[in-house]
């Protein structure tokens, strides 16, 4: 592709020529070949423009950068925000892949992943192939590219967009974290839906944002990205989200000024399956929508869902199938079992997140609530005793085991999480092998428990003393069933 091709998008200067071909876009200088554009980006540890000159040497026939650089023969193409640049010119670079789909966009402290999951599974329940990027990877059925970020840099999401088009999704449900809306990594993408779940303090500090203010101001970029936005009129933050939109807006919420109203909500449990059963009022009128998902704010993540499958070719029975059978890889996530109990998957693994599952959980009057988990090594103390003390206050059995030990000795680990438990009196047995410790779980399961394997989530690993072994307690759980463990 031709550099003038590559940068049209942009308010640009450029010094040398533009009707070279560019054989490749990249943004890290060790990866530079002959005929790459190489994209200086100032990061958090390094500020890459110091590598123009090692790319230029390495071949690169052109350099984007915001500040002058030493660029030996290559063209130096000069823009005020070399992250933006990287966008625009990653869309181009991937032939615009988003105009291809419907664009949804998530954005909200809480919420983001499990809306992006109903989304996508309301519109496949009604034949609609859909992509997903976000927390747990790029996702298309059952294939996922793993990411590192809940929002990849822009130009991973245009391959991403591209791979989703190529492959015939005709929808891609995107996770719009406030710190990727900040670096660019979304722009250039007319988003056809935006949607905002709710706002709590978060994310503050380090290298995410300086304060609240500027945490709700990331967030608000998605309704000047979007045709409409989807809010959630029951969080107190929504005017302060939407200020300055140049969306239309849809509302949705319990407060009957929304446009898209629950009632009546209530908890349901039965075998296998615990969720959240409402009635739907004010856009549409549907009587016992049942959610898969335990937790009263289900009912939050669904009407965002509902909002947004509305502008699709959906019927009334693909929202209920899609909402009643939906999964987020491990995210409370319900492994099937034969024995009158459930069993489920979670990736609490701190205190504050180990509290919420087993708090909701425990609205559900298990018989028993039965809570395994281990905590990382090589990290903060204070998280295991205080994942400890929730569990010992809040299970009533702790089953302690390893999670990703790293480098100390999980049994030195496990001793602090005792330490925590002993604070409280809570009943705990301990098992180290974390494969065996599932087993005990399951053989000693009794009529109505809840167990809850804590910690892996998603995870398919666990990490021993520098080595990632492979586990995925999916698997692990067959094998037991199967009698191969
Ligand atoms: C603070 C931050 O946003 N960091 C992100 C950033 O890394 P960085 O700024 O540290 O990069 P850097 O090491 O300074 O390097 C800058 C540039 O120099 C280049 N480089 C470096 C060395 C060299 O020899 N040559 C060279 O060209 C690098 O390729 C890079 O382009 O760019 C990386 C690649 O895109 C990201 O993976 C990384 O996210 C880190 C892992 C992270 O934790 N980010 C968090 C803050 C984050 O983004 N979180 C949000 C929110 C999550 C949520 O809401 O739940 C998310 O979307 O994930
Ligand atoms: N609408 C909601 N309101 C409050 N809490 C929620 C809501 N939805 C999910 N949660 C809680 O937050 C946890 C994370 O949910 P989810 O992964 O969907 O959010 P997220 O926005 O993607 O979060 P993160 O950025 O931390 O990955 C869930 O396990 C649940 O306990």
């Amino acid at each position: 592709m031709l550099l003038a091709d590559l940068i049209r998008d942009l308010d640009f200067t450029c010094s040398g020529r533009t009707d070279l071909e560019i054989t490749d876009v990249v943004y890290d200088s060790r990866q530079v070949k002959r005929g790459s554009l190489f994209i200086c980006l100032c990061g958090s540890a390094v500020d890459s423009h110091q590598f123009a000159g090692t790319a230029a040497k390495a071949g690169a026939a052109a350099i984007v950068a915001q500040r002058p650089v030493e660029a030996g023969g290559a063209s130096v193409v000069m823009v005020p925000d070399t992250r933006l640049a990287m966008a625009l010119i990653s869309a181009a670079w991937f032939g615009y892949p988003a105009r291809e789909m419907t664009v949804v966009g998530i954005t909200g402290t809480k919420g983001k992943t499990t809306v992006s999951y109903m989304v996508r599974s309301i519109l496949e329940t009604a034949g609609i192939k859909t992509g997903v990027i976000g927390t747990i990877g790029a996702v298309i059925g059952d294939r996922v590219i793993k990411t590192d970020n809940t929002t990849p840099e822009s130009y991973e999401i245009q391959s991403y967009l591209r791979w989703m088009a190529d492959e015939g999704c005709k929808a891609v449900v995107m996770e719009a974290s406030s710190i990727g809306l900040r670096g660019h990594r979304l722009s250039g993408i007319r988003f056809d839906y935006g949607v905002f779940t709710n706002f709590s303090p978060d994310h503050i500090g380090g290298n995410e944002h300086k304060d609240l203010a500027e945490y709700m101001a990331c967030k608000r970029l998605l309704f000047r990205m979007c045709k409409i936005g989807v809010i959630n009129v029951d969080d107190e933050n929504w005017s302060g989200i939407v200020e300055g939109h140049t969306c239309a807006l849809e509302t949705f919420g319990f407060s009957p000024k929304a446009e898209l109203i629950a009632e009546k909500e209530e908890l349901v449990s039965r075998k296998g399956f615990l969720g959240v059963r409402f009635n739907l009022s004010g856009r549409l009128n549907f009587s016992g929508v049942e959610v898969g998902i335990p937790g009263r704010f289900s009912v939050y993540n669904a009407l965002a869902a509902v909002a947004v499958c509305l502008h699709f070719p959906v019927t009334e029975q693909n929202i209920r199938d899609g909402l009643e059978n939906v999964k987020v890889c491990g995210r409370v996530e319900p492994v099937k079992v034969p024995g009158n109990y459930t069993l489920l998957i979670d990736y609490a693994h701190n205190a504050l997140a180990m509290r919420n599952i087993l708090e909701t959980l425990r609205e559900y009057h298990p018989k028993r609530l039965v809570c395994m988990f281990g905590a990382g090594g090589n990290r903060a103390r204070s998280r295991r005793f205080e994942m400890g003390e929730e569990s010992g206050r809040l299970a009533d059995l702790s089953v302690l085991t390893a999670d990703n030990s790293r480098d100390e000795d999980v049994m030195d680990i496990i001793a602090d999480i005792r330490t925590g438990i002993d604070k409280t009196g809570g009943k705990y047995v301990v098992i180290p092998d974390r494969k065996q410790a599932i087993k005990y779980c399951m053989e000693n399961a009794q009529d109505g428990d809840v167990i809850v394997l804590a910690g892996k989530g998603h995870e398919d690993y666990q990490e021993i003393k520098g080595v990632k072994y492979h586990l995925d307690e999916r698997e692990v759980v067959a094998d037991i069933l199967n009698g191969k463990l």
